[in-house]
């Protein structure tokens, strides 16, 4: 399944949601499904009747997008029910980068997403994502979200334009994963801060400003999560 998400995703163009664009990007939306109803109310001070072929303008905000606030700073070092995002393999390895630092503060959300990446691995979890709740045996409350943007790590890592369709679809997932979560729980127990690090631009080597792109062409019109903090440390300052 999520093969052909992320298939129909990359057809799309690899820059914002696919299936559930709404009516962000005019330009490629030809059938205003949405305005299907017919006009039946008079228009009043409507002077010229031939402005039927003149294209409806998008209400402004009609699709909220997801908007990142860049920060200096540590990722780790945030309030207790924050969920910290970063990027991962399906072959159940957090052994670089950013992961390696999960993997030593929170080993028991590590062997959460190693189980994971066991039990359905391979390509089928290429653009999904998994959302791990705080774990007991961990060193901070913190929920961790993994999104699987490529299938291999290492040099067999998936090229950018793959990375960059699963970031996509995977974000999506896990803003869904988010909201169902919150609904199940008491208010002290929901995902609170949302941060993320530079995904992609270390070892899978994407360039930030792509899943910058990507990012922020996602609608969350109705997601509980609309900003993300993007947190890197202060030699990545631009
Ligand atoms: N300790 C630290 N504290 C704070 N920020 C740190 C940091 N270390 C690195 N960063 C920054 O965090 C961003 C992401 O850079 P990364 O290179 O981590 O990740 P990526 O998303 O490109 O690639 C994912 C694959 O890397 C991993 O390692 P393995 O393949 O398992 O070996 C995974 O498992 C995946 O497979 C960049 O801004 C780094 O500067």
């Amino acid at each position: 399944m999520a093969a052909g998400t992320l298939d129909s995703w990359m057809s799309a163009g690899c820059s914002g949601p696919a299936k559930k664009r709404k009516s962000g990007t005019a330009h490629d939306d030809p059938l205003p499904t949405k305005r299907a109803k017919p006009d039946t109310k008079p228009k009043p001070q409507e002077s010229t009747p031939a402005t039927k072929s003149k294209p409806e303008p998008t209400p402004l905000n009609a699709t909220p997008t997801l908007a990142l606030k860049e920060e200096t700073g540590d990722i780790f070092a945030a309030p207790p029910n924050t969920l910290l995002i970063h990027a991962c393999n399906t072959d159940g390895s957090w052994s670089g980068g950013i992961a390696q630092a999960f993997q030593s503060r929170y080993p028991s959300a590590f062997q959460k997403y190693a189980e994971h990446c066991h039990e359905i691995g391979g390509a089928k979890l290429v653009g999904t994502a998994q959302l791990i709740p705080p774990q007991s045996g961990d060193s901070s409350k913190h929920f961790v979200g993994c999104l699987f943007t490529s299938r291999h790590y290492g040099r067999r890592k998936d090229p950018p334009a793959k990375i960059l369709a699963a970031t996509g679809v995977a974000m999506e997932e896990l803003l869904k994963q988010v909201k169902g979560f919150n609904a199940g729980v008491g208010e002290g127990e929901r995902v609170g801060e949302v941060r993320i690090c530079r995904i992609n631009s270390g070892l899978f080597r994407v360039p930030w400003g792509k899943t910058t792109a990507v990012l922020e062409g996602l609608g969350v019109g109705g997601e509980d999560v609309r900003v993300v903090k993007v947190v890197s440390p202060p030699e990545e300052e631009e």
